[in-house]
């Protein structure tokens, strides 16, 4: 009553005595409501033509997730074609799961599409959006080059002894779990130890035994991982994930301003996410301002490499500001842990499942030459061939990172569709991993389709097989996550041979989240060879 006496008299002020206030409060109605429709659905309009399925509104085709699981995508390969739409929310990408719309997507158009999507879990995490892996045009391809010049073969190779200590370390804890172990647990821990002396130059100390009561920082490094682990595993690609992370997926626009305001609210799960995520940064500046600091630096590890180039560079300096840096060296944590991990507990996992391929790796790994001979990086390339094609088939049949996303930089033609500027554009190696036509009998284990000289191998598409991406922005870390699988698979089956613990369930169950991962671990049983 109040606002109708109020909006008469403004009225009045302007001459608009007479004027029907229901119609223009009708008028309002209809256009807000047409705005929140255009809002809604103007992504989807704009890429229309490519196919897919019906979505629903707000969700899109978050649902069929839910229905199908991991083979949602390849479910609708099926249906629509090499290139169809899903919708994530209201945010519709566009699957492109053909290897030779891939290689079109990552290598011929690579000047069309150069960067990432960025999507809502990444969206509301600034800790994750300045490393490599979400920078776009000229400082991405800048921090690229410093990057990759810390990453040459010698210096791999001099990691080598780094890597098999800590194996060595960790594998002592096989010998004290009878009852068997959950793998996963383990490889995670050596995999983070890892990758913390080769990025950062610190020995977390989580995977040797007794690590807990050894470590004399144990609890600043438990506290450090553990809200690493959290941070990593709230990046949810569903709906379970903060509400800020869910409101991005639904209403991109408002997720920031809602992620201000709860981040301030103690007991949400946005509070928490920033307050871990602020801990993480905290300790991060440290480790960089501190080794910023040192005369003489251990030059093996990636930070104190970078750090170098910025005392040597002008142009290194300015890109690599204190964020930037923080963030990369993050980035290496992240991305070199939980897939490298990943894929090393489905090697295990899967070998352990078949004797056959089981006698064929010892047969290779004993042939090599004494238990205690440690191989060169030069020796992992080239020696090992069928345990080069055990990793490939066992990366194929558990892809950690199932999705590349990619995004348009202007209007570009993919698969007979004219793509406009800005268009999500994800690859879908998963899909091809289970394709029949790269892959016959994509269900069946079998590390001999990836031998140089099988049919197989032959007749398959060169990019049906992308573990690692493709084009100028594939993986940096392939050599170095290689090269620690393979070490530690060595020395694994030196020493014991695995079987599946009969506590584990049967099949595997997954989980998706920024990457793959197993949803209750992976459990082995271990017995010494003698
Ligand atoms: C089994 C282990 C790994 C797998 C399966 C894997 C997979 C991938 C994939 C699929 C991409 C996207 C590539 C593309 O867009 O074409 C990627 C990018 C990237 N990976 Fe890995 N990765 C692994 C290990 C590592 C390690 C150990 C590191 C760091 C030491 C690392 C650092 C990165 C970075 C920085 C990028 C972004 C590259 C860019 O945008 O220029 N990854 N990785």
């Amino acid at each position: 009553m109040a606002v109708s006496v109020l909006l008469r008299s403004v009225m009045a002020r302007f001459g608009l005595v007479g004027v029907d206030l229901f119609a223009i409060g009708f008028t309002l109605l209809v256009g807000l409501v047409m705005g929140v429709a255009m809002y809604l659905y103007a992504p989807s309009w704009r890429v229309r033509r490519v196919p897919g399925p019906p979505s629903l509104p707000l969700v899109g085709h978050v649902h069929l997730l839910a229905k199908y699981g991991p083979d949602v995508l390849s479910h609708l390969a099926n249906q629509y074609g090499p290139i169809f739409r899903f919708h994530l929310g209201r945010q519709p990408l566009v699957i492109i799961a053909s290897a030779e719309l891939c290689k079109e997507v990552g290598i011929k158009k690579f000047k069309d599409i150069p960067n990432r999507s960025i999507p809502s879990p990444i969206a509301s995490s600034p800790l994750h959006q300045k490393g490599l892996f979400f920078t776009k045009n000229s400082r991405w391809s800048s921090m690229r080059n410093t990057i990759l010049s810390v990453y040459q073969p010698s210096h791999l190779a001099n990691l080598v002894p780094t890597m098999q200590s800590y194996i060595q370390s960790a594998a002592q804890n096989l010998e004290a779990e009878k009852d068997g172990i959950i793998f996963s647990q383990l490889s995670l821990k050596l995999a983070t130890d890892v990758i913390g002396q080769a990025a950062f130059g610190v020995d977390f100390g989580l995977s040797s035994p007794g690590a807990a009561i050894n470590s004399k920082n144990s609890a600043e490094v438990t506290d450090f991982i553990n809200k690493h682990v959290y941070s990593t595993t709230q990046l949810k690609m569903d709906l379970s994930g903060s509400f800020s992370i869910v409101l991005g997926l639904l209403a991109p626009i408002l997720q920031e301003p809602f992620r201000q305001v709860l981040k301030r609210i103690p007991g949400t799960m946005d509070n928490k996410v920033d307050r871990i995520n602020q801990g993480i940064s905290n300790r991060l500046n440290q480790i960089v301002e501190n080794r910023a600091k040192e005369k003489l630096r251990d030059s093996k590890n990636f930070l104190s490499l970078i750090l170098e180039a910025m005392e040597s560079e002008k142009a290194t300096r300015k890109l690599f500001t204190s964020d930037y840096l923080s963030a990369v060296t993050y980035e290496h944590l992240l991305a070199g842990s939980a897939t490298t991990s990943f894929t090393l507990s489905s090697v295990m996992y899967l070998v352990a499942g078949h004797p056959e391929v089981e006698k064929k790796l010892l047969a290779e790994i004993d042939g090599f030459g004494p238990p205690d001979l440690i191989p060169t990086a030069q020796d992992l390339q080239n020696n090992f061939p069928y345990l080069d094609q055990v990793i490939k088939e066992s990366m194929r049949y558990y892809l950690v990172s199932p999705m590349i996303a990619r995004e348009t930089s202007r209007d570009v033609e993919v698969g007979g569709y004219m793509l406009p500027k800005g268009t999500w554009v994800w690859l879908a190696p998963g899909v091809l991993a289970k394709d029949p036509k790269n892959f016959p009998e994509p269900e069946k284990f079998k590390p001999e389709r990836f031998d140089p000289d099988c049919e197989e191998q032959k007749n398959r598409h060169p990019y049906a097989f992308i573990p690692f991406g493709l084009g100028p922005r594939a993986c940096i870390g392939q050599k170095f996550s290689l090269q620690e699988i393979k070490l530690t698979v060595i020395h694994l089956y030196r020493k014991y041979v695995f079987r599946h613990s009969p506590e584990m369930e049967s099949p595997l169950e997954l989980e998706f989240g920024i990457v793959l991962n197993y949803k209750h671990g992976v459990k082995l049983t271990v017995t010494r060879r003698q």
